[in-house]
Parts: C-alpha cells; structure tokens; sequence
C-alpha cells in the first residue's frame, strides 16, 4: 500500500525485561514525552492488550498451564499475540498511530525459550506465526539486578495495599531470575538493531530522559522536540 503523502510513518516500540524493573512506569513516560510532539500514540501490554489475550493472561498467570510445560505456555502466549497484532498493533499503525508495548516477543523468547528450555525452533516458528512481519522497530531492554528489582516490587505492593502474594512467574527463584535477565542481555546482543540496553538502576526522571534521548536519536522526525 502506497503511504500518504506527509505522512509520518508509526513506530513500533517494546519495552522488555525482568519483573519490577521499571516498564510500566517508562511506557507512561514515553506515551507522555510523545504527546508534547503531537505524536498519537497507544500503550498496551503482553500478555494482553484485547479482551481475547486478557483471557489468555489470566489463564496462565494464575498458573493453571503450569502442569502444561513451557512449550504450550509459548504456544498460549503466541496465540494471545496472534490477536494482540491482528486486532490492535497492525490496526494502529496502520492508520499511524504509534503503538507502545509493555513486553512482546522477546518476552516469551527469554522466559519461555532462554530459561524455560523451550528449542528455538519452536519459539522462532511461534514468533514467524505471531508477528506475521510485525517486528517492533526499536525494543529497550531494562536490566538491573533482580534482588533490587524484587524490593520494588514489594514496594508497589505495600503500598497499593496488597499481600505479595505473587503471579506464576514471581513466585520463581533467584537463580531463576539471573538467569532470566542474562537471556534478555543476549537477545539484545543478537538483535543490535533493534535493541537498546538501558541499566534501570537510576532515577525514573534520568531513565526517562535516556529513553527519550533514544527514541527521538532512533526516529529523526523527532529530532526537534525535547523532553517535557
Ligand atoms: N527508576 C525507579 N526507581 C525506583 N523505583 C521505581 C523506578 N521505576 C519504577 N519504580 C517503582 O518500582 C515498582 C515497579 O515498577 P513498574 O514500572 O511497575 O515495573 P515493571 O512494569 O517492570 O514490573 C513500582 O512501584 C514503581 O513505582
Ligand atoms: C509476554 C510474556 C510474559 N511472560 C511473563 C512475564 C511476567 O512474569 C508475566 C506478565 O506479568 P506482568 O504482571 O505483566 O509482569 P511485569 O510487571 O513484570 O511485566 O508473564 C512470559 O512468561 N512470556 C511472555 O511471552
């Protein structure tokens, strides 16, 4: 399809890495350094982002594909994809609005593939079948140590007022996480392009800037704007 004249094309960014890192808060502030250039743009978050891959998330995060094995969890998390793009990432940056993912596919390739042992073979066909062309265009990868991360996490949940009871992938061990975080380091190691390794040990404010700093080097037609 021809693309309109003057028309920016819409990006694609995802944000990926261990639990407590910082994500969440990072989607927020990039949706809102966007809006001060007028850029249009949507959040949205794996597993989920449609009412069909929410079901699917709540599926498998009360650990009731646990018994399953990692391999029909990547399957279940391809299959919550397979509607995410279909119904709301291709839609949006189609008619150009930019589309800003808390976790993708790199996600079920560290947690699924890297450290639940799932083949290659396998998470590389569930990527082909899911994203059907639909590769982000820029993914920044949070990494700092779990131990740190885990106390955020804590953190958040005394003060939303909540026992830490823990979803199917929290209640993992340390050494679990370690590991976890080394396969989101050696994704980005074979994905030069696309990915960014920003240390997420620092504060919201200078992370923020150094997110931006990467988006708007990372798309030229935002060269002008600066940071609200
Ligand atoms: N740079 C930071 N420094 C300290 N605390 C942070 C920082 N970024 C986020 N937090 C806090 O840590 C917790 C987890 O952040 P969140 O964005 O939900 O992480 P994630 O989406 O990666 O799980 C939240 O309570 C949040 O307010
Ligand atoms: C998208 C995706 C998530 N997950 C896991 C990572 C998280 O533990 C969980 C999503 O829960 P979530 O509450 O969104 O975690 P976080 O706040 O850390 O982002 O699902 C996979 O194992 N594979 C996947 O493909």
């Amino acid at each position: 399809m021809l693309e309109a004249p003057n028309r920016r094309p819409a990006r694609f960014i995802t944000f990926e890495g261990g639990e407590g890192v910082g994500k969440s808060t990072q989607v927020k502030r990039l949706l809102a350094n966007l809006a001060t250039q007028s850029i249009e743009a949507v959040r949205t978050r794996e597993p989920g982002g449609t009412p069909k891959a929410e079901a699917i998330r709540s599926f498998i995060l009360q650990g009731r594909s646990e018994s399953w094995g990692a391999g029909a969890e990547a399957v279940l998390f391809a299959a919550a994809r397979l509607d995410h793009v279909n119904q709301l990432i291709a839609p949006n940056l189609e008619k150009g609005t930019w589309v800003i993912s808390d976790r993708f596919s790199d996600s079920t390739r560290a947690y699924q593939g890297l450290t639940g042992g799932v083949s290659p073979k396998l998470i590389d066909a569930l990527e082909q079948l899911a994203l059907d062309g639909h590769t982000p265009d820029l993914t920044i990868v949070l990494d700092m140590d779990p131990e740190t991360a885990f106390k955020r996490v804590e953190q958040r949940a005394i003060e939303d007022g909540l026992a830490l009871t823990g979803d199917r992938f929290e209640k993992e061990e340390l050494d679990w996480h370690r590991r976890l975080r080394e396969g989101f380091l050696d994704i980005a190691r074979n994905n030069t392009d696309r990915c960014v390794v920003l240390s997420a040990n620092q504060a919201e404010e200078s992370l923020e800037q150094e997110i931006w700093s990467v988006v708007r080097t990372r798309f030229p037609e935002l060269q002008a704007g600066t940071a609200a």
